[in-house]
């Protein structure tokens, strides 16, 4: 499936061969996010607990600050199988030239095998905004104020 034609191009290196046939791609025209593989030599099993960073051989330099990369787990791997992410959301920052890995956790009570080259996690391009922050005394009031935490009510 291909993005518009007004997709932000990124800039994607290969770290190893073997991901070349696996390139992330968005599976439909309307898909999110880029299922990201596991790069691994062998099937990797993760008992009930255990988080392991896994390789996927790719790195992307999205370049553009006002852009962020979000590893995000996929839903049927985390429902069933309890496989989400050891920092449960990665965020990948503009400037960031590395391989693209992926703290995989079995937070589930059966141990999970990965297999090589197995889709285990996403990877959506989200605008980010730069905030400048100004240093001041007092708020001008709002009709909140400092209340939070359930203040509103459960209705
Ligand atoms: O799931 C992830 C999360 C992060 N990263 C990479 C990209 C990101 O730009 C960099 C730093 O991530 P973050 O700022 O979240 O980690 P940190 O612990 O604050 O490290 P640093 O001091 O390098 O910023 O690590 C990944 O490859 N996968
Ligand atoms: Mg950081």
């Amino acid at each position: 499936m291909t993005a518009s034609a007004s997709a932000p191009r990124l800039q994607l290196k290969l770290l190893d061969e073997r991901m070349r046939e696996y390139l992330p791609h968005y599976a439909t025209q309307g898909s999110a996010g880029m299922d990201l593989r596991a790069l691994l030599d062998a099937p990797l099993t993760l008992a009930p607990g255990q988080c392991e960073l896994v390789r996927t051989g790719l790195a992307i330099h999205i370049a553009d600050p006002a852009l962020a990369g979000m590893i995000l787990p996929r839903s049927g791997l985390g429902h069933k199988h309890g496989i989400v992410l050891g920092n449960l959301v990665g965020l990948i920052d503009s400037d960031y030239q590395g391989e693209l890995m992926i703290s995989v956790w079995n937070r589930g009570t059966q141990a999970f095998t990965l297999e090589p080259f197995e889709r285990l996690a996403q990877y959506v391009l989200v605008p980010v905004v730069q905030a400048k922050l100004e240093l001041v005394d007092m708020f001008t009031d709002s009709l909140r104020g400092s209340s939070g935490f359930g203040s509103t009510g459960s209705h």
